[in-house]
């Protein structure tokens, strides 16, 4: 196993969703052996049934914890015996789904944070079944906050290939959107948007910003966000030297973006730049948890209960996760602020 490859810790996500079936198909892909020195967190019996309804039969070094990681070249699987297989309920959000996967994940930040790995990757979570677990659970930038103490700024990006997507609100109800859209809070998401993208190696990023309102707000006639609250805070980040233009019309922005006009576009809420970055290319989609001091990546899809256990879940996701955790590692892309 060559040294200077990077160290990725491989989570296992949800049980009851495509994560053992996607963890195992990842592990069989040549070019992610060949990627990083990996280590797999999770229980052994699980990835087992996994990989039999993929097909597959990855050669791997099974340890035990507290067992010392070994110098072959195999991707190491570290079995917590942390689950049962009978007492997984498949294609459902329960407690005790959530709390392996939660179990893994923690596991697997702690590694990072005491740099015993360079970067995280994990296959799909069940944000219900982990709020079961975790009641506090909005989505996994507040988790990794708590787990490993982080006081800064934190987000979630969707990046399809060159093609980063932001957000000003994340995973809130659609009714609190329009309140949560201020001035200054684009403006700092504009900012770590800016820094995130360039600890990824994207020297000047152009930034389009999204309007949230039909047409920009068509001068007012549909809503007057665009006038008082973003143009405003456009205008300041140009001033402050950021790369940065809109509020343009949010329905066709990223066509403009698609044909190579943007690096970035930021959207106000999340399915204004999910709905897009899907439709470009749902199986190859990233969600980066950028602005922690070690990247952390998984795939834009989710659990998929409804085709789970049955080994046809697409792997192009969780391949295009793994290896851009792999690429950040390898260039020390840490978009990382505190
Ligand atoms: N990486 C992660 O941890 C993510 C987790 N989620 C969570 O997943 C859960 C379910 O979310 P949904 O909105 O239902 O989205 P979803 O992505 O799980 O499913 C949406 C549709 O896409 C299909 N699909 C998803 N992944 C696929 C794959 N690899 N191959 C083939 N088809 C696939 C599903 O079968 C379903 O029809 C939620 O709790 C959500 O929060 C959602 C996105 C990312
Ligand atoms: N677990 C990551 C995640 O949920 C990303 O999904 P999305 O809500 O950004 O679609």
């Amino acid at each position: 196993m060559a040294s200077e490859l990077p160290r990725i810790a491989l989570v296992m996500g949800d049980p009851a969703g495509i994560s053992p079936e996607l963890t195992a198909k990842l592990l069989a892909l040549d070019e992610i052996r060949a990627a990083a020195r990996i280590v797999v967190l999770g229980d052994r019996r699980i990835f087992e049934q996994g990989a039999q309804v993929a097909g597959v039969d990855p050669a791997l070094v099974y340890l035990r914890q507290g067992q010392p990681l070994t110098s072959a070249p195999d991707p190491h699987f570290i079995d917590l015996e942390n689950l049962s297989p009978d007492k997984v309920e498949r294609c459902k959000a329960t407690k005790v789904g959530g709390a392996f996967a939660i179990d893994n994940f923690s596991r697997a930040l702690h590694m990072a944070h005491a740099g015993a790995v360079d970067a995280v990757c994990f296959t799909p979570f069940n944000k219900q079944a982990m709020r079961y677990v975790y009641p506090g659970y909005e989505d996994e930038i507040g988790f990794v906050s708590d787990t490993i103490g982080f006081t800064g700024i934190a987000r979630e990006f969707n990046v399809l290939e060159g093609l980063w997507n932001a957000r000003v609100t994340s995973h809130i109800p659609l009714a609190k959107v329009a309140s949560a859209i201020t001035t200054e809070n684009i403006l700092a998401e504009l900012e770590l948007a800016d820094r995130c993208l360039r600890a990824a190696g994207i020297t000047r990023p152009r930034i389009a910003v999204a309007a949230i309102n039909p047409h920009a707000g068509d001068g007012g006639n549909c809503g007057r966000e665009e006038i008082e609250i973003i143009e405003p805070a456009v205008k300041a980040a140009v001033a402050r030297g950021f790369d940065a233009s809109g509020p343009y019309p949010a329905d066709t922005v990223f066509v403009r973006a698609r044909g190579g006009a943007f690096d970035a576009v930021l959207t106000m809420y999340h399915d204004q730049g999910q709905i897009a970055m899907k439709l470009m290319g749902f199986d190859r989609g990233v969600t980066l948890l950028g602005g922690f001091p070690f990247p952390i990546c998984t795939p834009a899809h989710g659990t998929a209960y409804d085709i789970a256990w049955k080994g046809i879940a697409n792997v192009g996701g969780a391949r295009a996760a793994f290896l851009m955790a792999a690429k950040m590692a390898a260039e020390k892309c840490i978009a990382g602020n505190a």
